[in-house]
């Protein structure tokens, strides 16, 4: 199911039955971004999917749609964003200047699984001109299936990074500096 998007956090991925994901692209990306949309919208494991632009005839430039996409993984309308643009890189910088959005940039398996089970990341960028649309198709369909652990090792080090968001904490500089 397509949904324009949300305005308030109305409910959890439990109570939607299923996953809700946001999904996004510049101009770059539009190809990509339609059929890895119609995958997620088929996959029984996802309940709603979001579409934040752009359309097909429309320019907006990569930090606009990758920072509407990371607002509503912030604000708790969607669990997860998929992001592309030329390179997957300036959807990724962009979504991670919201405040508790982990975005990453993956093209391939093993950093598609740590991007969730090790950093808790909700955002997934990719590159059209970067990633091959068959492994994109199945990168995305791997990501699906992975859910971080809040009781593994890595929930310390991925809390640390939220503290250095905050402000909270800060590191020890070297005495050289
Ligand atoms: O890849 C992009 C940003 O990382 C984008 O699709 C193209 O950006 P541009 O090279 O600045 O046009």
């Amino acid at each position: 199911m397509t949904e324009s998007a949300p305005t308030e956090p109305v409910q959890t991925a439990e109570a939607a039955g299923g996953l809700r994901i946001a999904v996004g692209c510049d101009d770059a990306g539009v190809s990509y971004r339609d059929i890895l949309k119609a995958d997620l919208e088929a996959d029984p494991r996802v309940a709603v999917v979001v579409d934040v632009g752009v359309t097909t005839d429309e320019h907006t430039a990569y930090p606009h749609v990758a920072a509407s996409a990371a607002q509503l993984v912030a604000n708790g309308s969607v669990d997860r964003a998929l992001l592309v643009c030329g390179t997957g890189l300036g959807v990724a910088i962009s979504a991670n200047k919201v405040p508790g959005v982990r975005a990453v940039t993956a093209h391939d398996s093993f950093s598609v699984e740590r991007a969730v089970l090790s950093n808790n990341a909700q955002v997934l960028c990719m590159g059209q001109r970067v990633v091959g649309i068959e492994l994109a198709r199945r990168l995305a369909k791997e990501w699906l299936g992975y859910e971080f652990d809040p009781e593994s090792a890595s929930a310390a080090k991925v809390a640390a990074i939220g503290e250095y968001e905050q402000g909270t904490t800060e590191r020890e500089q070297p005495s050289s500096c």
